[in-house]
């Protein structure tokens, strides 16, 4: 039943509501976010954890043209959608065409940015409060950063709440939704703090008095307020008979902020009066609340409720596979099977991950070695940094960290690690375009962050077998390694294409042919195989196809001879043309004096990919069979129609390895 949402196309409409009516609402929401994500899936546990709050700030703030709502990572926004004018539209979430799974200006006014990594909602809330107190805007709107507990280790967030605690004035309200997990359960000293926070004091509930006693310490003198705002809390604990074992905010007091709670987020009267009384400050102020992540669901149920959900058959049985021998184990799985052997034959090699065990496999890894595991929060710079401290003492640090997120710590690949060739093995997982997350979790931009520093060795494996043997490669390099691999099966085991032994820098040859030679990346490997098994069935010639496996260093004997006795060179990577393989490709064989014009990249272009399913952002990037076939019909001057009038040439398997 969604007797009262369905009267909601946009916040106007919930404030037509009596507050006595807003848990109902709040069930319904619930509801609907059950009955759309039982199809379509997506980040089911955050969202269901904050309806309550969500429906609080729309009930209380205009963030269409007054106030603004900035959320962190973003994945909570299903009830902030529903409410916007979006709720016919969510079961598209995630899906070709459809809604974003994140906040996304393109879709509405309500949304003021686009994210999908956490720890920036500070960052922007604090800049648009500094903003909107220069230029003299006084008339009581608010800048509302609704930032997750795990969101509040990034390094990015602290520096923002290290920024805002000195301002005296300054509209801004930071909603510290506390359900102690990340996507798993919350790590490090803010998780021990706040879980003592939680167990030593009592939740407040709406009282009568106390909107007019925060109006008291507002108008007092700063020192004066914060003094009667502990006394007041101490009493309010002491009334309910219970006394805190630790002063609740006494964090964020010392920082300079107004605290107000722990309370609880699900309590709607609660929350309404205590974002009242927020709104009626004039300095920066935290609300703590304290949230069950997956409301809702039974985490006995549901583990997965817990964060997110896959889409069920329906959205994805249609699709094809991405190339044509697709069906292996997922790369995750091969990267955390070698790594826990690797863990087994070596008591020096560790694992870091910033939270996410789960996504990059470690889990696995951290029940069998928790002492050897390291989940450092959602905190990347960190991550990086440690691994290079754990390297230093002779320790082997494995660092799996999604391609994207990488991109928070680029200053430490840099200077913790490549500038003094420091031994760390990095891992890019959900390297290449990942699907339903979109634009913000893309990861094509590792091969250029990665590349560009002196010293590293950067590479990408075709299969399982090649990943296994490039952790092993890097696990004896003396220096700093990455290996990208796509959030995809790898490929099956392919007796026709066996993996070979290799060394740093070497390519292996997959195919023969004089018409052009495609050198893919990683797996692209089989769609270049795919499509030079299509050009020959077409026009009966043959490509050549290498598999390069490595970005850096390249393989010059390979290039060389390719250049020289190929018409044209295909590079073919699941990245961004900017700074990718066929760029280092590029500027190899100009430094070389190799005829460039021959070379043709084949990456996606300068713009952001959006949200489908992997196959489908593929394509949606050029990089599916029929789009490459055609670019490759263009350049090389084949033509369809000639094409045509000729018997298709029976189809010839890839030839078995010839050259490394
Ligand atoms: C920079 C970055 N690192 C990692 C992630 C992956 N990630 C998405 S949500 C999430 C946990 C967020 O936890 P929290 O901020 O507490 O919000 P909650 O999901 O509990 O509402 C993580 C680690 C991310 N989105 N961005
Ligand atoms: C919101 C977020 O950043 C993560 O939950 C991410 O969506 C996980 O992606 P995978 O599904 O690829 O693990
Ligand atoms: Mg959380």
């Amino acid at each position: 039943m969604i007797e009262l949402l369905n009267q909601i196309d946009d916040p106007q409409d919930l404030k037509t509501l009596s507050r006595e009516q807003l848990p109902q609402l709040a069930e319904e929401i619930r509801n609907f976010i059950k009955n759309f994500t039982n199809v379509t899936g997506g980040h089911i546990g955050s969202g269901m954890g904050v309806v309550e709050l969500t429906i609080a700030l729309h009930y209380l703030f205009e963030f269409k043209e007054r106030d603004h709502l900035i959320m962190d990572v973003g994945h909570q926004c299903y009830p902030h959608k529903i409410l916007t004018g979006r709720r016919d539209q969510m079961g598209s979430i995630r899906q070709k065409n459809g809604l974003s799974g994140f906040p996304d200006p393109k879709e509405s006014p309500y949304d003021r940015v686009k994210t999908g990594h956490g720890g920036t909602s500070l960052n922007t809330a604090v800049g648009m409060a500094v903003g909107l107190k220069n230029a003299g805007i006084n008339d009581g709107r608010k800048v509302v950063a609704m930032l997750g507990d795990a969101g509040l280790q990034e390094g990015s967030a602290l520096e923002a709440l290290n920024y805002a605690g000195v301002f005296d004035d300054l509209p801004l309200i930071i909603v510290l939704n506390d359900n102690e997990h990340g996507i798993g359960p919350s790590v490090g000293a803010f998780m021990k703090y706040f879980s003592k926070v939680r167990s030593g004091t009592i939740y407040r509930t709406a009282k009568g008095n106390f909107k007019r006693l925060t109006k008291v310490m507002e108008s007092a003198s700063p020192f004066v307020g914060k003094l009667a705002y502990d006394v007041v809390d101490r009493v309010k604990s002491g009334i309910h008979g219970l006394v805190p074992v630790i002063a609740p905010g006494v964090l964020f007091e010392a920082l300079g902020y107004f605290y107000y709670g722990p309370i609880d987020g699900h309590d709607l009267p609660t929350l309404l009066e205590a974002l009242e009384d927020c709104k009626s400050f004039n300095r920066p102020v935290v609300l703590h609340c304290i949230t069950t992540k997956g409301k809702g669901y039974s985490y006995k149920q549901d583990r997965l409720a817990y964060h997110a959900g896959k889409p069920s058959k329906k959205i994805t049985a249609h699709l094809p596979n991405e190339y044509s021998c697709q069906g292996g184990p997922s790369f995750t799985e091969v990267f955390v099977d070698e790594a826990i052997k690797m863990a087994e034959d070596d008591p020096t090699v560790c694992a870091i991950t910033a939270a996410m065990l789960e996504g990059t496999g470690l889990v696995k890894f951290k029940e069998q070695f928790p002492d050897r595991c390291y989940d450092v929060g959602m905190a990347e710079q960190h991550a990086v940094g440690m691994a290079q401290g754990l390297a230093l003492v002779g320790q082997k640090p494995i660092c799996a960290v999604y391609s994207t997120f990488m991109q928070r710590a680029i200053d430490q690949i840099f200077q913790e690690v490549a500038l003094i060739d420091t031994p760390v093995m990095f891992c890019l997982d959900r390297a290449g375009v990942v699907g339903p997350d979109g634009a913000t979790h893309n990861g094509v931009f590792d091969i250029t962050y990665c590349r560009m520093f002196p010293n590293m060795v950067v590479m990408a494996p075709r299969d399982g077998s090649e990943l296994r043997q490039m952790m092993r490669l890097a696990m004896n390099h003396d220096g700093p390694t990455a290996i990208r691999f796509p959030r995809t099966r790898t490929p099956l085991e392919n007796a026709e294409l066996p993996t070979m032994s290799f060394k740093i820098g070497q390519s292996e040859q997959l195919r023969d042919g004089n018409h052009g030679c495609i050198l893919a990346y990683g797996v692209m490997v089989y769609l270049a195989l795919d499509v030079a098994t299509e050009i020959y069935s077409r026009y009966g010639i043959d490509l050549a196809v290498v598999n390069a496996r490595f970005a850096k260093p390249l393989d010059d004997s390979v290039l060389g001879r390719e250049f020289d006795r190929q018409p044209v060179i295909f590079t073919l990577e699941d990245h961004n043309r900017a700074g990718g393989f066929g760029s280092a490709v590029l500027e190899h064989a100009n430094a070389k004096g190799y005829e460039t014009t021959k070379l043709e990249i084949l990456a996606i272009e300068d713009r952001f990919i959006d949200h489908g399913q992997r196959v489908e952002a593929l394509a949606m990037a050029g990089l599916d069979v029929p789009s490459l076939v055609k670019r490759i019909e263009e350049r090389l001057g084949l033509h369809r129609a000639h094409a045509e009038t000729e018997q298709p040439h029976e189809t010839k398997a890839p030839r078995p390895a010839a050259t490394h």
